[in-house]
């Protein structure tokens, strides 16, 4: 069995990369990386060292690497002849692989069991994004028949933190021990990959929208009112009194929505809470509030980890979501020059109307509930 991976990162080796080594596939590395390709393509095997209360580590050997900028015509061979595909990009960059997956999919023979397709992103129907850019690249209806006949495109919720790593520790990677892959069963019909480390689920909604909500949501939370604080690392600001209330208060609110909305038992979301909350304290990860925090302008997005909910709660729960909100205002505050976003963001707050701000960054429009209590909150950050 063959997988080919996009994205040879933080979770693509030391989640989705080695969980696919796990169940048997061959992994075929692709990034635009050329130092990090090159060192996996020299390499026989990088080693996982799982950190937390306990230690353990994992090796993953047998996989290959392929420079996707470079090579592309090796790329669409391997995806020709593969079992599996699956991207850890970043929602934003799934464009960019779409279309040398819709060529290895042309380059499938027609009886070919049809290829798996898997994005592994932090997003609400990431492979939706992904079969629609593939869809949006081919020419005529033919051709997207064709293609949508060779392929299952499942969407997925990945759940393991995975920091930066210190460069000295070249391709190996450290992670928390807690891991956690859904997949959407219902494309495959019967026939879902063997991937013995994903759960296949019927109804993936509530599972995205849970670990979304709550570990993203409360990671974010975290890492802007730590950042507001002085705070470098998750564990340091999860340590600030001011900051764990200001995502217990956050969580409080999304599981009162999660709860309205999809029926989530109210106490099995406290002890899901309370472990996050936990991992976040994980002194033995140097997660920085810069990484967790990073791409604001995506973050503050419509179907996103603070509006997403906001507006859930909202409409489920009938209240006014006040601590999601304050988070908002913490992430509207977000000052790192060496994130293009948030350089965009203070930009925008500086040049624009705060109901420009929220009708274009939030994507919330005028007359929606939360549309005054938003420009309020891009009110107080512009000041
Ligand atoms: N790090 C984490 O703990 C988790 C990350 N995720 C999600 O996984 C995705 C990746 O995140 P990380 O691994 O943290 O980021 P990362 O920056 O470590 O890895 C992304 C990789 O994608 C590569 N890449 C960029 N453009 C590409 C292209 N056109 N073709 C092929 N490769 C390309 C980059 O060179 C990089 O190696 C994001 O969507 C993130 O939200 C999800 C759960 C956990
Ligand atoms: O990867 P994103 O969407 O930028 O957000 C960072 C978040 O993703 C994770 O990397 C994994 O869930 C978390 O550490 C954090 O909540």
């Amino acid at each position: 069995m063959k997988a080919v991976h996009f994205g040879a990162g933080n979770i693509g080796r030391g989640f989705v990369g080695l969980l696919l080594h796990e169940a048997g596939y061959e992994v075929v590395f692709a990034d635009v990386n050329a130092e990090l390709i090159d060192a996996l393509a020299a390499a026989d095997s990088y080693t996982v060292h799982l950190v937390g209360e306990t230690e353990e580590t994992r090796v993953v050997d047998g996989f290959r690497a392929i420079n996707s900028a470079t090579d592309e015509a090796a790329l669409i061979a391997e995806i020709a002849t593969a079992d599996v595909v699956t991207t850890a990009v970043g929602p934003r960059i799934l464009r960019f692989v779409a279309p040398v997956i819709a060529a290895g999919l042309a380059a499938r023979p027609d009886d070919a069991p049809r290829l798996a397709v898997m994005a592994c992103e932090n997003a609400i129907g990431a492979t939706d994004l992904l079969a629609a850019e593939i869809a949006d690249g081919l020419p005529d209806d033919a051709a997207r028949e064709a293609i949508a006949a060779k392929a299952v495109f499942a969407n997925t919720a990945v759940d393991r933190i995975v920091p930066a790593q210190d460069p000295a520790s070249g391709i190996d990677v450290t992670v928390e021990t807690f891991s956690e892959w859904v997949v959407d069963r219902t494309p495959f019909a019967g026939g879902e990959p063997a991937i013995p480390g994903a759960h296949f689920v019927d109804d993936l909604a509530p599972y995205i929208e849970r670990k979304l909500f709550t570990v993203n949501t409360g990671h974010a939370t975290v890492a802007y009112t730590g950042f507001l604080q002085g705070a470098t690392t998750i564990s340091e600001a999860i340590a600030i009194p001011a900051v764990r209330e200001a995502a217990e208060a956050a969580l409080a609110e999304t599981s009162a929505a999660l709860t309205a909305k999809h029926g989530l038992d109210p106490e099995e979301l406290a002890a899901y809470r309370a472990k996050i909350l936990d991992r976040f304290s994980n002194p033995y990860l140097v997660d920085e509030v810069t990484r967790v925090g990073r791409e604001p302008l995506r973050k503050l997005g419509r179907n996103e980890r603070f509006i997403g909910p906001a507006s859930d709660f909202v409409q489920y729960v009938g209240r006014t979501p006040d601590a999601l909100l304050a988070a908002v205002g913490a992430a509207l505050r977000f000052d790192v020059p060496d994130d293009s976003q948030s350089v965009e963001l203070r930009r925008i707050l500086e040049e624009a109307d705060p109901d420009e701000v929220v009708t274009e960054v939030m994507g919330v429009a005028a007359g929606e509930p939360l549309f005054a209590p938003l420009v309020e909150m891009v009110r107080a950050a512009q000041v």
